[in-house]
């Protein structure tokens, strides 16, 4: 998995991919771009329906590109009047249901392409990619037999096996339970990060999407609105989209926190604080307890409820009026509508 420069392995720029429909085409994705470097994990994040799949399906080669490129290893493999095909992109895929064949074995499924190997090479290949997801004992195990994490490591194992330069992983997570999810994602990462492994995936979750990649792509209606990491997204959201979805927080107008008219403000749980001589003042909706510290739900003022962080307040009764202060240091704001 190496690659010949320091380009990004995978370049999507501006593609635009859609479905035959009676009127023309369903444009799904479109101006979509983004940049992967060898090794980074990438992840699209977004509401089901918005086009995730499709872009994944477009770097496989399964769909056609209409506008635009793509390019794996600074080669173009897809535009609108060209397509390398499936097979010879040196991509992996591993599908939301895993896909594994019920009649073979795990063995035969993480083999099965490897069939143009001699016997002795697939045979090693299988061997060492078992052992590195940890089923070396599963080998002659068949998929009814294992658990989903199991299932999900033999379809990861399948997809590594020939050495793909790029990984593609659709929703990986979304056949396992909340615990397992959690656990695996971490797991997950690790052994990409082991392989050295250059990876593209598909959530809806954003604490997996923030556990596995180094840089997420939030999608809405079939473009990517900002492709950062998951910090830049949280504290620099550059859309009033991006601020909305990712995180907890209310976007409400300056004047209710004592700023400019013509701003709104992004309100995360830190950016209020309990303070008996600030400046602020609301109501406590409700309070709760989510550990490690206490939340509560606000209402100020002028009526906006935001989520403020009251680990330092006492008493924290419903009812209670709550004297409040902004945090020093800059606040994420948009130019009010
Ligand atoms: N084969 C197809 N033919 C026609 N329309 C399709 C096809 N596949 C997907 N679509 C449409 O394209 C849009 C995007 O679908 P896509 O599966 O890419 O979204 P997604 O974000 O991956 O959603 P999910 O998380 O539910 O899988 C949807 O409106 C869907 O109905």
């Amino acid at each position: 998995m190496t690659t010949q420069d320091d380009g990004p392995l995978l370049e999507l720029e501006r593609i635009r991919v859609g479905y035959p429909a009676p009127g023309g085409l369903h444009v799904v994705v479109d101006e979509l771009s983004l940049a992967l470097r060898q090794g980074e994990i990438g992840c699209l994040l977004g509401a089901s329906g918005c086009g995730k799949t499709t872009v994944l399906r477009a770097i496989a080669g399964f769909e056609p590109v209409r506008a635009g490129r793509i390019l794996l290893q600074g080669a173009v493999v897809a535009d609108a009047g060209s397509a390398v095909p499936p097979e010879r992109r040196r991509v992996g895929m591993m599908f939301q249901d895993y896909a594994l064949f019920p009649h073979l074995t795990v063995a035969g499924n993480v083999g099965f392409g490897l069939r143009r190997l001699p016997r002795p090479a697939r045979e090693a290949r299988v061997a060492a990619m078992l052992e590195l997801v940890g089923l070396g004992g599963s080998a002659a195990d068949y998929p009814h037999e294992l658990s989903g994490g199991q299932q999900q490591r033999v379809a990861l194992a399948r997809a590594l096996a020939p050495e793909p330069a790029l990984l593609l992983l659709d929703e990986p997570f979304s056949n396992l339970d909340v615990d397992t999810r959690g656990r695996l994602a971490h797991e997950l990462r690790a052994l990409l990060r082991s392989t050295g492994a250059t990876a593209l995936l598909v959530s809806h979750d954003q604490s997996e999407a923030f556990a596995m990649a180094d840089r997420i792509g939030v999608m809405e209606q079939g473009r990517i609105l900002q492709w950062d990491s998951a910090e830049a997204l949280y504290r620099r959201p550059a859309h009033r989209f991006v601020a909305d979805f990712i995180g907890r927080g209310a976007l409400v107008p300056g004047p209710a926190v004592g700023l400019d008219a013509e701003l709104e403000v992004l309100l995360r749980p830190e950016c209020l604080l309990h303070d008996p001589e600030g400046p602020i003042r609301g109501v406590l909706v409700e309070a709760g307890f989510r550990g490690p510290r206490h939340f509560g739900s606000v209402r100020l003022e002028s009526g906006d409820v935001v989520e403020v962080d009251l680990s330092e307040a006492v008493p924290r009764q419903p009812g209670t009026t709550l004297a409040l202060r902004l945090v020093e240091g800059p606040l994420v704001a948009f130019p009010r509508r």
